[in-house]
């Protein structure tokens, strides 16, 4: 696994890796980023011309039915790194004529897990390292330019298990909605990712069942204010509302963009700027409609020593993931940021598409009503007494 998580700083930095899969050795490298140089130097290191790997959401945006799984597009003439670019994820982009694809080796599929993961677009270069290179590209990886990554491994990226989540530090930091706050700063095993569990008023003091927000980072809501979104007044309310019932959790998850990094958000919002709505902008470039798993929560709560909790959130399937893990998640509550000109067709997407139970504050507003829950239906794990 170290080598995996290593491979994310190589191929953030704009570097080659190598992949294993039993016998076979591939290289690749991001198309983000990627120059006609780099794309010369893979070619003449591997000794076969690349294959574009591309997510199944890309190969969706660039017009390709029914892909469910990476895909690796075979290109010839191979393009240059700029047209290359363009197939990762400029919008209306097409496939060229004749160009054809085919399901993803294992290398191709580790390849969208290792970029995803670096949060970086989705979309790789990979060749074959040929019998005539073998030994050139085994001398690069004993000198330590190329680091070799087994397929399996990549695969397993953000998997969780015992050593993924470890809690590093703590303290004590008043909140202007929670005086009685501390902060436990945990570490993914990646050495990248960092989450804060804000730990609200007195455990000992705690409603039974915990009042609990699962809240993803977004820079632009959480920090700035955007009015793109909600972000930043379900964290504050969330805070103020985990106080007013005795005290929780709050667990700030380095989730940006729904898990695509903000980066990739920023891309996102340009498409959306164009038209398109935000689960059609995060597919143009390569992603699923939501790239999160919230195996972390489950984690850090277990650590805190929480499973039984009320949940503060609009999100079906935040509900879903925490009971899955087994958590026991016996209530829900709503929690609504403002609707503002400027977030409304993004909250509308939500609950179209997302199906997040929204349609009560948007029915405030004048939007289109849906039947929605009102409130959690007991989950076969959770016992409500
Ligand atoms: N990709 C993408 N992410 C967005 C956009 N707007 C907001 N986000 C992100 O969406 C995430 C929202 O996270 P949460 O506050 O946990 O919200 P949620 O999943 O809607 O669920 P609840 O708020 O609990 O109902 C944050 O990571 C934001 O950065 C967008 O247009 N595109
Ligand atoms: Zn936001």
């Amino acid at each position: 696994m170290r080598q995996a998580e290593r491979a994310i700083f190589d191929l953030r930095r704009g570097l080659p890796i190598l992949v294993r899969d039993n016998g076979s050795t591939t290289l690749l490298q991001a198309v983000e980023g990627l120059d006609d140089e780099a794309l010369a130097a893979l070619q003449a290191l591997s000794g076969t011309p690349p294959g574009l790997v591309l997510s199944s959401h890309r190969m969706a945006a660039l017009g390709v039915a029914g892909v469910d799984a990476p895909a690796t597009v075979s290109l010839s003439p191979l393009p240059d790194s700029l047209r290359l670019r363009e197939l990762a994820c400029v919008r209306d982009a097409r496939l060229p004529a004749g160009a054809r694809h085919a399901p993803a080796d294992k290398a191709g599929q580790a390849a969208v897990r290792l970029l995803s993961h670096a949060l970086l677009v989705p979309a790789a270069v990979t060749s074959t390292v040929s019998a005539a290179q073998a030994d050139a590209v085994a001398a690069e990886v004993a000198s330590g330019n190329l680091l070799v990554v087994d397929a399996g491994a990549a695969l397993e990226l953000g998997a969780g298990g015992p050593g993924a989540l470890t809690r590093i530090s703590e303290a004590r930091v008043p909140l202007a909605e929670a005086e009685n706050s501390r902060f436990v700063l945990f570490r993914e095993a990646d050495g990248v990712h960092e989450h804060v569990a804000v730990v609200i008023g007195t455990p000992a003091d705690w409603p039974e069942d915990v009042p609990v927000r699962l809240h993803s980072s977004c820079l632009t809501g959480d920090l700035f204010g955007s009015l793109r979104c909600d972000c930043g007044e379900q964290l504050r309310r969330g805070v103020a509302a985990i106080n007013a019932q005795g005290g929780g959790v709050l667990l700030y998850l380095s989730q940006e963009g729904r898990g695509i990094g903000l980066a990739n958000k920023l891309r996102a919002y340009g498409l959306q700027d164009e038209g398109l709505d935000t689960i059609d902008a995060d597919q143009t470039i390569g992603f699923s409609k939501d790239e999160r798993n919230f195996r972390v929560a489950h984690e850090m709560l277990q650590q805190l020593g929480v499973s039984r909790i009320l949940l503060l959130t609009n999100n079906p399937g935040k509900v879903e993931a925490l009971q899955r893990a087994g958590i026991n998640v016996t209530a829900r509550q709503a929690i609504y940021g403002d609707v503002t000109q400027q977030n409304q067709r993004y909250l509308t997407t939500k609950a179209n598409r997302h199906g997040h139970w929204l349609h009560e504050l948007l029915n405030e507003q004048g939007e289109p009503s849906s039947q929605v829950p009102e409130s959690l239906p007991a989950p076969e794990t959770a016992a409500r007494s």
